[in-house]
C-alpha cells in the first residue's frame, strides 16, 4: 500500500498536503470517470455573492452517510447515499488517509471555463483540523494554494487522472485553495473530496 511518509509534504510550513499522483490505474480510472459521469445526480446550483443569486461556475451533488446534513451558504442538504463507484473509491483512500470518511463533495467541472474560486474548508461541521480526500478523474487541472497571512506563499500542483490529494494537519486554518479557470480544456474533470462531518 502507498504510505504518506513516501510523499513529501507540498506546504512549506502551517499545514500538510500530500499528493499521489498515479493512485488509482489508468483502466480504473476510465471506468471510475464513467461511472461518475452516468451516475451521479449532477446539478448546477445557485450561490449568493454579495446579494446577488448566480450560479456556480460547475456542477455539484452531496452524497455520504444518512443523517449527515451538510449545510453550505445557508443551505442545508441532505446527502444521497454512496454509489458502488463512490464507496470503492473511499475504501481505497481510507487506510492511507488513517480516516473513515462519512461524506462527500462532488465537482463537475465541464470544461476549463468552470472553476472553483479561493476558499477554505474551514466550516465548524468539518471539526478542527479536518482530514480531506479529493480524489480527480478525467481532465488534468491546475490546484493552487496560497497561505492566507503571507501573500507570498503559493504553491501549485496539477492533479491528474486517477490522482488522490490528501489535505491535514493545519492546512484549513493556514491556506486558501481553488481550481483556477484554462484556457483551451475543452474535456470535463471530475473531483470528489471526501469529508468528515463532526
Ligand atoms: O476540484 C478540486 O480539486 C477542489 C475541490 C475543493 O476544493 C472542494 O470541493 O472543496
Ligand atoms: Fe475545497
Amino acid at each position: 500500500m502507498e504510505s504518506i511518509e513516501q510523499h513529501i509534504n507540498l506546504l512549506p510550513k502551517d499545514g500538510d498536503v500530500r499528493l499521489f499522483p498515479h493512485f488509482f490505474r489508468p483502466e480504473e480510472s476510465d471506468r471510475l470517470l464513467h461511472a461518475l459521469t452516468e451516475n451521479i445526480a449532477w446539478k448546477q446550483e445557485p450561490i449568493v455573492i454579495m446579494g446577488r443569486q448566480v450560479m456556480q461556475p460547475r456542477l455539484t451533488a452531496w452524497y455520504g452517510n444518512e443523517g449527515k446534513a451538510y449545510t453550505y451558504s445557508g443551505v442545508t442538504m441532505q446527502p444521497l447515499p454512496w454509489t458502488d463507484a463512490l464507496r470503492f473509491i473511499k475504501s481505497k483512500i481510507e487506510p492511507v488517509a488513517g480516516v473513515v470518511f462519512n461524506s462527500a463533495l462532488l465537482n463537475f467541472y465541464r470544461n476549463g471555463n468552470d472553476s472553483m474560486g479561493w476558499h477554505r474548508d474551514n466550516e465548524r461541521s468539518l471539526g478542527p483540523q479536518p482530514v480531506i480526500g479529493s480524489v480527480s478523474f478525467g481532465a488534468a487541472r491546475y490546484f493552487q494554494l496560497k497561505h492566507a497571512k503571507e501573500k507570498t506563499l503559493r504553491q501549485q500542483v496539477v492533479l491528474t487522472h486517477g490522482s488522490f490529494l490528501l489535505m491535514r494537519g493545519h492546512t484549513q486554518e493556514n491556506w486558501y485553495h481553488g481550481v483556477p479557470k484554462t484556457a483551451r480544456i475543452t474535456e470535463p474533470r471530475i473531483n470528489i473530496t471526501f469529508r468528515i462531518i463532526v
